[in-house]
């Protein structure tokens, strides 16, 4: 549904995104990881027709997208203008008139759920409680492609959690692809299903989370017993502490045995430890 091919966008000198050929097509949630700058937002706004690529295509459905043909399939969550000087109420009913199908039921229950007050003015809400509002108008799209950027900002534990499982229920009331940009993957890969690494503007990886939870892991022991554990291994990081080494991989299991020890890596960590190293797939 959704096909970027050798896209690229530059501001001036800055390579945003270079060279991007991915297709996502089935109805699932994704996450999109990557460093500040890394060109998440250009990633979807490009998606969504906002920003124009300089080479390079987007198609949604088939069809090129551009700043004069925005895909209407689209609905991209941004942070709203600050002043809007509208009720909640009436900016949900707003989202229902410029969408079809727009799920005010569940918008409606949703905001009960986030404790907020439909008669307050967006203007007067604290920065996490308009991030809500959006949120909320985001989950309740029937638009087949949910695009959130960095939805939970400004979120304490507890919203992120009611969150994430809206974004379940957001999807099995209405299937659609929904991608999720942040900076916690941890939590995220509880409910997602596909990562997609963007890096200094460069795909560097795009997986199954449960694969990639399966190859991320860490082998540890004496320097030469874990080198010759992991030789031909796609190799992440190393840190040698005096004889001793623990390799960062991101590759099939090896074994443990009574010379190496394995563990599982968290994927944030292994999100650091790649940003930081390279990848051969
Ligand atoms: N309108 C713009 N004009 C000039 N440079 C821009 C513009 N928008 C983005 N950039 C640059 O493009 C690169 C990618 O920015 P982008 O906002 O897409 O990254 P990001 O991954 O969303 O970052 P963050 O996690 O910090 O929000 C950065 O170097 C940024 O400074």
């Amino acid at each position: 549904m959704i096909q970027l091919i050798n896209l690229s966008k530059k501001y001036g000198k800055t390579n945003a995104l270079n060279n991007i050929n991915l297709d996502i097509n089935e109805n699932k949630i994704y996450c999109l990881l990557g460093e500040n700058g890394a060109g998440k937002t250009t990633f979807l706004r490009t998606i969504s027709g906002l920003t124009q690529a300089t080479e390079g295509e987007v198609l949604v459905n088939g069809l090129k997208v551009n700043k004069l043909s925005m895909p209407d399939i689209v609905c991209f969550v941004e942070e709203r203008e600050n002043h809007i000087n509208l009720k909640i109420k009436d900016l949900i009913s707003l989202a229902a008139d410029f969408q079809d199908g727009f799920d005010t039921e569940f918008a409606d229950d949703m905001i009960k759920k986030f404790n907020l007050n439909p008669d307050k003015k967006f203007k007067k809400l604290s920065f996490g409680m308009k991030t809500m509002v959006n949120t909320i108008i985001g989950l309740a799209s029937t638009n087949k492609i949910v695009l959130f950027d960095e939805p939970v900002l400004g979120f304490d534990v507890i919203m992120r959690n009611k969150f994430y499982s809206l974004l379940e229920e957001s999807i099995a009331r209405h299937p659609k692809i929904i991608i999720v940009s942040t900076h916690l993957i941890d939590e995220i890969a509880k409910i997602a299903e596909e990562i997609i690494i963007i890096h200094k503007g460069e795909l560097l990886l795009r997986s199954n989370i449960i694969d990639l939870q399966d190859k991320c892991y860490s082998v540890t022991g004496i320097a030469s017993d874990v080198d010759e554990a992991v030789k031909g291994k796609n190799i992440i990081n190393v840190h040698d502490i005096g004889k001793f080494k623990t390799v960062n991989v991101y590759d099939t299991r090896i074994e443990e045995n009574d010379r190496i020890q394995i563990s599982n890596e968290g994927l944030q960590d292994f999100f650091a430890n790649l940003i930081g190293g390279e990848i051969n797939e």
